[in-house]
């Protein structure tokens, strides 16, 4: 990149799951209030970077009038976001669930403050409950003391070069990972904890639903 030019950043939203536990088909065009998932989260990120990229399952298509363009994703989120990364040429990517709707704006706006630090940084919740590992039959086993521990959200911020690096990296080793941090971390990279938010949680499950259906009341109100 030239001197002085802008760097560009991209939102890539993996959205190809099949939602098998909340059972209602494919989970992004599952609606709240009259709005998707989908188009809550691709609403929410937009107005801050240059492009949206949505990976969608094979045979399903973008509605129309959303401000994004999409690409098939893959069996598994990590491929989907490796496609959506080998979608784009933009300096800094936000990877974010479609399956959280709920981004409030000062969130966002704090993860692209931490972004350039050390071009890898992810939305995440210190843990507020008692931690616990089951034991053989299923009962309490081990206490886990919760201190330092996180509960990852997302979006996740990263410089894109870097991740795709990752990725590649990880689908030659067979290495699986829940999130994308985890791909860097791994590697040795440095990944900032921005604080969350208790209304990005992601909605997984029929209970997940009902309490976003209460929250979007709220908030589409406000
Ligand atoms: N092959 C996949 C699997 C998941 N995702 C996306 O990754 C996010 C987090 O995944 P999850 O909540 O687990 O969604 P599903 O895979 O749809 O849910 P389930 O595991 O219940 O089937 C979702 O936005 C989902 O659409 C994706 O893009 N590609
Ligand atoms: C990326 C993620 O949302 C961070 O918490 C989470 O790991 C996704 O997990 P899933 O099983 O694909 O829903």
């Amino acid at each position: 990149m030239r001197t002085g030019e802008r760097k560009r950043t991209a939102a890539l939203i993996p959205a190809a799951g099949s939602g098998t536990r909340l059972g209602l088909g494919p989970k992004a065009f599952v609606e709240v209030r009259g709005k998707s998932l989908l188009a809550r989260s691709v609403a929410a990120l937009a107005p801050y970077v240059n492009e949206v990229i949505v990976a969608l399952p094979e045979g399903l298509e973008l509605p129309p009038g959303l401000p994004a363009r999409a690409v098939v994703g893959g069996d598994t989120r990590q491929e989907s976001v490796r496609r959506l990364l080998e979608a784009t040429d933009a300096d800094t990517v936000l990877v974010h669930d479609a399956a959280r709707p709920f981004l409030p704006e000062h969130v966002l706006l704090a993860l692209l403050e931490a972004v350039p630090e050390t071009g890898a940084a992810t939305v995440a919740l210190p843990v507020a409950d008692t931690l616990v590992r089951q034991s053989a039959a299923g009962d309490w086993g081990e206490l886990t003391p919760r201190e330092g521990l996180w509960a990852v959200q997302t979006p996740q911020g990263f410089d894109r070069a870097a991740l795709l690096d990752a990725h590649r990296q990880a689908a030659r080793d067979g290495f699986a990972a829940t999130d994308d941090a985890g791909l860097l971390a791994r590697l040795g990279v440095r990944v900032r904890l921005v604080p969350g938010d208790a209304r990005l949680f992601k909605v997984t499950t029929p209970g997940d639903l009902a309490l976003a259906q209460a929250l979007a009341r709220t908030l589409d109100e406000a």
